[in-house]
């Protein structure tokens, strides 16, 4: 049996993304999406399950900053989960003077929040369980969590399906150190983090290399290197896996550009859109092509 750490405690919408991407596995509750990446790159976990972005409140910065820092880590599998809330609060508990909530949990229920418990004071925790434990332990009047957390903490429920987007969701990764990769499935996702030089054009000769490839990006962001101020990593998540001879062009080209090129993964897209493939960027037409190239480089064609 494997041992997946998790971005805890129990009852996180994470833990419930753990259960769809390693069903009966060994799951290991951690504080932090640091310290579930450090479990893995410390051999105490096999894989950790992070989110990654939110449809509504976007990029999980912990999760970016700890597949770019320390030693490197693949995401093998994905899964989008939709995101509604419970709020709870203590049994028989008081007024509501303070809510709290993971950041982005908050960030998805101002409205609600608004208009329900206008006094309200939003306070951010370290996630929607790290909340439901605050009120327990009379930090907080009431927590903004997953539905399941009260089937783990004795709390009271105050309101469910609370979310400003009612079609909010989330995508979390299930990541491990490097080794075998997911075979190609025709909807996959590769991704990179790429540190290039600080001058002019730098990000757009990555693009470039992809657009010529007819590779189609699923997210950009950036992120500060933390050394100089203006520096910053570009997160590329685009469709295929690396297995594809177009895909590793691509990427044998982008490490040209990059004075740091790290390898993030390709794996399965939960969502199961199958790669957009033009005519002339097929794999076939780029195998042709380094077949003809090499014939040439042999003489025996002109
Ligand atoms: O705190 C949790 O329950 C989490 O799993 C984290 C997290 C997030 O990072 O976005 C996951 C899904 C929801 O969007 C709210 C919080």
């Amino acid at each position: 049996m494997s041992r997946i750490a998790y971005f805890g405690p129990r009852g996180t919408f994470t833990e419930q993304a753990a259960r769809v991407l390693a069903p009966g596995e060994e799951l290991l509750p951690v504080e932090t999406v640091r310290l579930a990446m450090t479990a893995v790159r410390k051999g105490e976990a096999d894989a950790a399950c992070v989110p990654i972005e939110n449809s509504v409140e976007g990029v999980v910065p912990a999760t970016l900053d700890g597949l770019s820092e320390s030693t490197p880590l693949v995401a093998v599998a994905e899964a989008i989960l939709p995101v509604h809330f419970s709020v709870l609060t203590r049994r028989g508990g008081g007024e509501i003077r303070t809510v709290a909530s993971h950041p982005h949990a908050l960030a998805q229920v101002r409205d609600w929040l608004e208009a329900n418990l206008p006094h309200a004071h939003p306070v951010a925790s370290s996630s929607t369980s790290a909340a439901a434990v605050g009120v327990l332990e009379g930090d907080f009047d009431a927590a903004v969590c997953a539905p399941v957390a009260v089937e783990h903490y004795d709390l009271e429920v105050l309101a469910t399906e609370v979310a400003d987007v009612s079609d909010a969701a989330t995508r979390f990764l299930l990541v491990r150190r490097p080794g075998e990769l997911p075979a190609p499935t025709g909807a996959d996702r590769t991704s990179v983090v790429a540190a290039a030089a600080n001058r002019t054009g730098t990000l757009a000769e990555l693009l470039t290399e992809l657009a010529t490839r007819g590779i189609n990006l699923t997210r950009l962001d950036a992120r500060p290197t933390r050394n100089n101020f203006g520096e910053y990593r570009f997160f590329i998540d685009f469709e295929g896996h690396v297995a594809e001879p177009r895909v590793l062009d691509a990427l044998t080209a982008l490490r040209r550009h990059c004075r740091n090129l790290r390898f993030l993964g390709s794996h399965p897209r939960a969502d199961g859109t199958q790669t957009t493939i033009e005519p002339g960027f097929g794999n076939e037409n780029f195998v042709d092509a380094a077949g003809w190239a090499d014939a040439v480089r042999k003489g025996d064609v002109a």
